[in-house]
Parts: C-alpha cells; structure tokens; sequence
C-alpha cells in the first residue's frame, strides 16, 4: 500500500547497478499491466511503483499492422495511454511515467496471445512444438509533466524486443500434461518459460526475461536516455521517426526541460524499418518529443479556449502506415489523441477535462471527499454523546433539552444535530429532533445490527491514525505507536495490551461488524455437508453464532486469543447458543480444534505473506481431503481500483494487506485449498469458500 511512489529498496546496491533508476526516485511510477511475472521482474530491480492495470481492451485488428512487433508495441501504447489519461480524472493525480507493455508469441506468420480455454492451448503449443518461434514484447513509456497551468504534456516513447526460442518436439502427451497443469492459461504462446514451460524449450536467442515478459535490459537503456542525457543511441539499429501532430516537422525542440528526451535525427518519413531475421534480438525505438512547434494551437472540441499542442502531443510513427490508411487504433472507450495518416491530429477531447468550467458532478463529489472527515467527526461526536440512544428513548426533544441531556453547550449541540439532519441520520420538525430509520436501526447503541461499537473504534483508534496519514505515508508505515500509548508491532494484538477497557471497546467493534455482516457470510454457501466448524480468531463468537443460526446440524468452535477468550462470556447473553463454544489459544502456536470447516474471517488481511503462509499451512495440516475453508474479507477488484471501504482500511494497517479474490485464491492454492466459490455479498463483508483438495 506505502508503495506508490518508486524509492529504492536498496538504494545502494541499485544505484551502482543502474544509475538511472534512483533518478526515478520520488516519482510516481506506474505500471499499466498486471501481469505478475512482469511485477516481479520490476521489482526485483528495485523498483517500487504502483500498478494501475489498463482498461484498454486488446482488440485491435491485427491485420492492420505490417509486422507483428507494430501490434505488440501499439497495444502497450495505448494500454499505457489510457492509464495516463485516467488517471489525474479517476485517481486525482498525475504519474510521472506510465509504463506499457504486451508480449506476443508469433510463428508461422500468427500472432499467438494468451489462450482462451485448453483448446486454444493446445492449438498454440502444438503449432510451436520442434520449430524455432518469435516472442515479441513491446514496451511503451509515458512520461507525463504536469504544467503549471495544471495541462498535461506527455511523452511517449516506444520500443520493442525480440527473442528467438526453440521448443523441443512434444509429444502429445507432454503437451497435455503441459495443458493439464493450468500454467498455459494466462501466458502468451501458451507457455512459461520461468517455470514447468522451461521444459519444452531447446534454446533461447536473445533477452530471457522478454519472453518472461519484459525487457529490463532495454527498458534500463531508454530509462537512460530519458534521464541520463545521453546524446547517442547509436547501438540502436532503429529509424526513428518524428511526426508532429499537425504534419509538419520532426521537432528538436523540447518544451520541457526534463527529462531529456533525446531526438535522433529524423527522416520524417514514415517507413517502418524491417527487423532483420538475421538477428535474434532487434531493438527498434520511436521517440517523441512534445511541442513540434511551440506557437501552434489546438482548439478543444466543445469550448472556444484553446490549448497548446504541446500539452498533448503524441509522436508515433508506429501507428502510421505506408500506404495511407489511417490507423485504427482508437479504443472506442478511449478518446485519446490519434494522428491521421497525414500526421494530423485526429481527435483531442482530452482536453475538456482541462480547462473548461467544472462539471457539477466533479464539484459535488470532491465537496464530498473533502467534507467526508467533517460528516465522519459529527457522526462519531454525536454516536459518543449517545444523541441517538436519547432520542430513540425521547423522540421530539429540541436542541436545550439534548443540549442538557447529554452535558453540552445549547449553541454546540444544535451545530451537531442540524448538521446530523444535513446527513440523514436525525429528522427535525420545528426545530425538535428525533432518529431518521437509519439512525435507529445502526446507531442506537442497544440496536440488534448496531454499529455504534464500531463506530467508537473508528473515532479512538482509527481516527488519531488517520491524522498521522501523510507520516505512515511519507515513512511506509503505520503511525499506531504514536497513538497507543505502549508500542505493539502486532495490529491485532494491540487492543490487548491496553487496558480492559480498550479490549472490550475492540472486542464490541468486532462483534458489530460480525453481526451485521455475519448471515450474509454464513449463508452465502452450500455448507450442510459440515457438522464441526471452527472460527479462527472469531473474537466474540457472533460470526459463530451466525453460522449455527444459518446451519442448524452445525457446531462451531470459537478460538481466540487467551485475553479475548475469557472476556466473551461478556457478549454470551447476546448470542447465547449451545453450539457455540470457545477454547483459548494462539493459531501461530497451539494445536487448532479438530473441524470439518475452518472459518478464517478479517484473519488474513491483517498478516503478512509469511505469516498469513505459517497458519495457512497449520490449517491444511489439520485439514483432510473434502474439509472447507471459509475466507471472509473485503476482496479488492482485481484491477486494485476499489472498493474505497478496502483501499482505505488498507491506509491504517500496520501489516498485512489487502488482497483480491485471486490472490487469496493463489495463496489458499499454495496450501491445497481450492476455491470453490466466491460471493460479494453487498455486506460489509466478502466472502470465499475452498476445499481441501
Ligand atoms: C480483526 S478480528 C476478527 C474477529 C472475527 N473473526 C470477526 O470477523 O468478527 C481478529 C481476531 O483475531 C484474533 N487473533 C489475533 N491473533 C490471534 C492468534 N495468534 N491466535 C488466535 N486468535 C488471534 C484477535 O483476538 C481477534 O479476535
């Protein structure tokens, strides 16, 4: 979560390896893909940046591309692109550079991509079996300068990679083999060659991590030469050419003084240059520099203003064509900048989110993100005062007689209560108060679904934290020991280490939130099979209590913390259910209650990898074949955009982090769990259930 902003994992080592990545520091790198294997490779350098997967749909007509590398660079091109476009709109800030990238497997003139089903992979593997095939990545940078009239000017530059791999002959039982291990499904060519792929392959000619997914070697050189100055790319074998988008010239004239974007001498022609077969690994580079000529002027569509071109020029002499066809290569989604055929700008209706009067859905959602904090306080100063508890019990009152009720100043409290009427959560009638439904049904704090004890959380925990956000930021860590008075490093075990008090206010936080969105957990699956369940960690038991009420034939075993364990009893009148019963313990070290189920709900966020590995694989020693595992958390889109509830959270946690449906999948995977079933339940809560395989 702390990882937005590219640093150095160690500075030291990195920047003797490659200098031109701690020029990087400090920016705002983002990686438009979310291919794991190219994280990785990025990572491994040292990189640190954020990964903004593009909404880009790969659907261009490859037909219209003369080689295949075109297509594989145009479609990291525009991947890239719609990144840098969406992301000052629907993330509220601009990267420094956008990075793209597609790999393509080609053989006997075919462009293969990633399987669609095991069908597709075997049509794909067999045809590479005993030949000689091409993997062509092509990388696209976007660098982006925000202006300080807030415009955008955005550089491209691209370049591709190739590399020559052999496979042996496959047999086809190999191949199926292959195809059985579900490795193809979401690889070009239908193979990896990092792992089981490895096995097919006779040799490889050229760059290994291009056919991994991404060419660092050469990504490090045009890194280089953006910011190092450098005035030669002479170990290029690329034409560069330049386009400017009103057709004119090729520009060396940069409107921006960094970074360097070093202009070749151009042609201004638009050929492409043939790879040559001869070589296993061809490099080929396009640069664009913005601003062709600085006095020119592009009149946004829909407004009489207008804008300097440098604010969106794009260079591409990749999407142009010999023979004068234009290029094709507009997402319908996306509006972004195209050149014509004849380098004139196509289309340039980016810009309307520039300058032109403020839409009044923008002004009313940022009026709610910056007055968010102020509702949230109200809520919790009034949620503190019990103003909801008194007026359930004492509907009509006005502002003296709470003011008086609850010990507060009259002016004070009917600030509180008329901005409480602003947010729907009371009603006034000539100026007397009382609950809106809403307010009754979640923040009395006696309600059956009440949500007052979480509620108190937020204010005292989460709150202080939050106030230290720029810090966690700043430092990449929580800020929890400059909020607890003792310095725990374990986000869950802290609430213990405080008094009683505060371990009953963490205990009821849980128990609120377990009861509203328990039935929804406890219902969202077929579990009658299971008779025998245990809710790791399950704190109060409300959660256990939802399943025994769901699933009649089921009891369930509470394990928890020895501290929370005997503090239940507390919460028993509110549950109390014969088939709910506790023991105490620790999931690192004791021996876990035998059970058919395992429950492990708002566990696992909370822990590490490594932590989150050592009970997993606690849980699948325990666990026979056909035994299920219940996960409950809020599972992050895959693309990580949301939703905010799990994004947000993720800003206090001290560690662990927040994951995808996918990504719990992968790790439950790893310890022979296997998802059988996910629900987003449109509760506070998601939920996955897996068996043990
Ligand atoms: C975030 S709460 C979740 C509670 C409950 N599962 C729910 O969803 O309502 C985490 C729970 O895990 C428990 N816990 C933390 N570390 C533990 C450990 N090592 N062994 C057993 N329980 C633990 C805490 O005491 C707490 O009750």
């Amino acid at each position: 979560m702390f990882n937005s902003r590219l640093t150095l994992s160690d500075e030291k080592a990195t920047m003797v390896l490659n200098p031109v990545i701690s020029k990087l520091a400090g920016k705002l790198v983002v990686l438009a893909s979310a291919s794991p294997r190219r994280l990785e490779i990025l990572r491994n350098v040292g990189l640190r940046f954020e990964v903004v997967p593009s909404w880009f749909k790969e659907t261009l007509d490859k037909s219209l591309f003369k080689a295949p590398h075109e297509y594989a660079v145009e479609t990291a091109k525009q991947k890239a692109l719609e990144v840098a476009r969406r992301m000052p709109i629907k993330h509220l800030k601009t990267p420094d550079i956008v990075i793209g990238a597609d790999t393509i497997v080609t053989v006997d003139g075919m462009i293969l991509e990633k399987p669609v089903d095991k069908h597709d992979a075997y049509r794909m593997l067999s045809s590479l079996s005993g030949k000689e095939h091409s993997v062509y990545t092509g990388v696209a940078i976007v660098v982006c300068h925000e202006k300080e009239n807030e415009e955008v000017d955005y550089q491209l530059i691209q370049f591709y990679e190739e590399t020559k791999v052999k496979f042996a002959d496959l047999s086809e039982d190999m191949l199926w083999e292959y195809i059985n291990s579900g490795e193809p499904m979401d690889k070009a060519g239908g193979y990896g060659i990092q792992a089981l792929g490895g096995m097919l392959v006779e040799y490889v000619h050229g760059d290994f991590l291009n056919v991994v997914g991404f060419p660092l070697n050469h990504f490090c050189k045009q890194l280089s030469l953006i910011y190092n100055h450098c005035t030669s790319s002479s170990d290029q074998k690329s034409e560069s050419v330049h386009l400017s988008l009103n057709g004119t010239h090729p520009t060396s004239v940069l409107s921006q003084p960094t970074p360097n974007i070093p202009t070749q001498s151009s042609h201004g022609s638009s050929s492409i240059p043939k790879p040559s077969s001869a070589s296993s690994s061809q490099t080929h580079l396009t640069h664009c520099s913005p601003s062709a000529s600085p006095g020119h002027k592009v009149k946004r569509k829909g407004s009489d203003s207008e804008v300097s071109q440098s604010s969106w020029t794009l260079v591409n002499s990749l999407s142009k064509h010999t023979d004068g066809r234009e290029a094709k290569l507009r997402d319908s989604e996306n509006t972004l900048p195209l050149i014509s055929s004849s380098g004139q700008l196509i289309e340039h209706d980016v810009t309307e989110h520039e300058d032109s009067e403020p839409r009044k859905e923008d002004l009313r959602r940022i009026g709610e993100l910056i007055d968010g904090f102020k509702a949230s306080k109200a809520l919790f100063t009034a949620a503190r005062l019990r103003v909801f508890d008194l007026l359930h019990r004492m509907p009509g009152l006005d502002a003296a007689q709470v003011a008086q009720e609850v010990k507060a100043s009259v002016k004070g409290t009917e600030c509180l209560l008329e901005a409480c009427v602003s947010l729907g959560l009371l009603k006034s009638k000539e100026r007397t108060y009382e609950n809106t439904d809403l307010a009754t049904s979640l923040l009395r704090s006696d309600a059956c679904f009440s949500l007052h004890g979480y509620i108190q959380h937020c204010d005292d925990t989460l709150w202080p934290l939050f106030s230290h956000l720029e810090s966690a930021v700043e430092e990449g860590h929580s800020q929890r020991e400059k909020v607890v008075s003792n310095k725990p490093k374990d986000m869950l075990k802290d609430a213990f280490h405080n008094s009683q008090e505060a371990k009953l206010r963490f205990m009821n936080a849980m128990h609120c939130v377990a009861k509203v969105a328990g039935k929804s957990v406890a219902t969202a699956f077929d579990l009658s099979r299971y008779k025998t369940a245990c809710d790791l960690g399950g704190c109060t038991g409300a959660m256990a209590c939802e399943f025994t009420k769901a699933h009649p034939g089921m009891s369930v075993t509470v394990f928890d913390l020895p501290a929370v364990a005997e503090l239940s009893e507390r919460f028993h009148p509110l549950h109390s259910n014969n088939r709910v019963s506790f023991v105490a313990g620790d999931f690192f070290q004791d021996e876990l209650p035998k059970a058919d189920l395992y429950i492990l709900a708002r566990i696992l966020h909370d822990l590490t990898d490594e932590k989150l590995h050592i009970l997993l694989s606690k849980i699948a020693d325990v666990c026979k074949p056909g035994c299920g595992l219940l996960l409950s958390e809020i599972f992050l889109d895959e693309d990580r955009s949301g939703p905010s509830r799990g994004l947000l959270q993720a800003l206090s946690m001290s560690e662990g982090k927040q994951r995808s449906a996918t990504e719990y999948s992968v790790l439950l995977k790893s310890h022979g769990f296997i998802t059988a079933q996910i629900r987003h339940t449109d509760n506070l809560l998601d939920a996955m259930f897996c068996i043990k395989a």
